[in-house]
């Protein structure tokens, strides 16, 4: 699992170890390995301009020593100091190297920032975030959000120290004027608004630096190729069609018949042994038409999906009675208005989009969006139900109060009847056995894993997606575990 810690995890561990160390190694590590990232982005470092924006912080700090090892190897950097304070230390060491100051005036151009920054700022390879880290408040004051507005409108990439400023660093949300970067270089281990979006997308790559951080449980984990290994049920030699899992799908409606087809195609192409169809005859014959595997009407299943394209069919006393049952459920779609507060939902999944989620909550779909981590988690607890909420980051949220998140999908992966071919796959890992937390986390993965493939970087349908889920799984099995993983 890739592990992302809360700023007070991360504060906490960084004391315990900084008692144990002497004074200004864990910023040492940090720059060293900031600087090396910044070499690798830029591609070469001697002659290379590198415009460093420092705020009040140790995140200035980080930057101003990587700065002074950047400039040692021949780069020529300069400081945009931002604030009054700055780490006196830090910016000696850059000055020692041949780093300088720009903008040390009084005079301003019409931007707001001191004479000189701003062409210094335009001419540049790159610019260095380290205005704020951890510590920072949501939002940008005048002069950093100038600054980062010229580097913008002149294309120079900005590689963002720890987190890009102005995110909030514990929510993934975005609330005011913030950095995107081109890179973001952080240290000890990932922090939320790495993995969440909106602030995800404004990290651009995440490079994780080790500083020796001993950390705990973690709030929020990514899964990775490895887990999804060690978690899929891969068949035994005593195997059989039943024992494998065994898939209720209630799917496609006269208005949607293409849904059930397609979430058909995500439920085969999992680790289950058998589909059961139940639905109107016309689209039992088109879902036979594609899948002659398939077999129709009710019979003994390992657990139910439900909702995806039921559009107005939706039998919402039937989706009840199927809830209070032992078997677990996936509610997708309409199906999810099946769904009340106050049962006991806990072998329940349910897959919205943010729009979905949105009527459940009755809140604005806009909020959810703006604040998909916490929507999520409020959701899980308040319907003790695992929340899967589709998206560009995925967003898993169980009653336990775990939380998962699957950053690997490609955006061509927003096509109609993508969000299908997921509810038919997580339904079939929980067919085959699977909680709902881990239903949801292995078939985000291969979902997005699926899309990459189907897209190589173009555009794809949901019906390709399913296609390229058995490659997926396949090349996921196959793959070696890496040492340390
Ligand atoms: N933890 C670790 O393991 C390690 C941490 N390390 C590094 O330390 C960083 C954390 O450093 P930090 O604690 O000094 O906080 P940081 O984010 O630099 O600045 C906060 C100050 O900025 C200000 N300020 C706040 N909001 C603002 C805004 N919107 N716009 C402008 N200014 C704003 C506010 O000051 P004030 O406004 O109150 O004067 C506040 O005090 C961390 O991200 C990492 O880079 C590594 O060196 C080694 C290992
Ligand atoms: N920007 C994006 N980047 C990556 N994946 C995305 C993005 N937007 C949506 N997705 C994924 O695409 C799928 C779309 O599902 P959904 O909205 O339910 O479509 P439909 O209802 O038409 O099947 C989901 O798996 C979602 O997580
Ligand atoms: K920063």
């Amino acid at each position: 699992m890739r592990r992302a810690h809360t700023v007070d995890q991360v504060r906490t561990a960084e004391a315990d170890l900084m008692a144990r160390l002497p004074e200004g190694t864990l910023m040492q590590r940090a720059a060293t390995g900031l600087a090396v990232a910044i070499s690798n982005f830029l591609g070469h470092t001697y002659g290379a301009r590198v415009v460093l924006l420092i705020g009040s912080g140790d995140n200035g700090g980080d930057a101003l020593y990587a700065g002074e090892k950047l400039a040692r190897r021949g780069a020529q950097v300069t400081a945009v100091l931002l604030s009054e304070h700055y780490h006196q230390a830090a910016l000696a060491a850059l000055l020692a190297a041949g780093g300088r100051v720009a903008g040390s005036g009084a005079a301003t151009d019409a931007a707001g920032l001191a004479s000189g920054v701003a062409g210094e700022i335009a001419r540049a390879d790159v610019v260095v975030d380290g205005i704020v880290g951890i510590g920072g408040r949501p939002g940008l004051r005048a002069e950093a959000a100038a600054a980062v507005r010229v580097a913008g409108e002149h294309r120079v990439p900005i590689v963002a120290v720890d987190v890009p400023s102005g995110v909030d660093v514990d929510s993934g949300e975005t609330p005011e004027e913030h950095v995107s970067a081109a890179l973001t270089v952080t240290f000890g281990t990932h922090k939320i608004c790495h993995l969440v979006d909106p602030a995800a997308t404004a990290c651009g790559p995440v490079h994780l630096v080790d500083i020796g951080l001993d950390l705990p449980h973690a709030a929020i984990e990514s899964i990775q190729s490895a887990d999804v290994r060690a978690l899929y049920p891969v068949p035994r030699g005593e195997s059989d069609k039943y024992s494998r899992g065994v898939l209720g799908l209630m799917a496609g409606s006269a208005q949607y018949p293409g849904a059930a087809v397609i979430a058909t195609s995500g439920a085969l192409a999992g680790p289950i042994g058998m589909v059961r169809y139940v639905g109107p005859d016309s689209v039992a014959e088109a879902v036979r038409a594609a899948h002659p595997e398939i077999v129709a009407g009710e019979g003994r299943v390992q657990a139910w999906a439900v909702g995806s394209g039921l559009g107005d069919d939706l039998d919402l006393a039937k989706v009840r009675e199927l809830l209070d049952e032992e078997e677990p459920v996936l509610l997708d779609a309409d199906g999810i208005k099946a769904l009340d507060d106050s049962g006991d939902h806990d072998s329940v999944l349910i897959t919205p989009h943010a729009g979905e989620l949105a009527r459940l909550l009755e809140v604005d779909r806009a909020v959810v969006e703006a604040q998909r981590l916490k929507h999520a988690r409020l959701t899980a607890e308040r319907f003790d139900v695992t929340v899967l909420l589709k998206g560009s980051t995925t967003v898993i949220a169980a009653p336990s109060g775990e939380v998962r998140v699957n950053t690997n999908a490609t955006a061509w992966l927003a096509t109609a009847g993508a969000g299908d071919v997921l509810a038919g796959l997580c339904g079939s890992l929980l067919a085959a056995g699977l909680n709902p937390l881990d239903a949801a986390s292995v078939g985000a993965y291969l979902h997005a894993a699926a899309a990459n493939l189907a897209s190589a970087g173009g555009p794809l349908t949901a019906m390709q997606v399913a296609a390229k889920l058995p490659d997926a799984t396949r090349g996921l099995l196959a793959e070696p575990d890496p040492a340390g993983e």
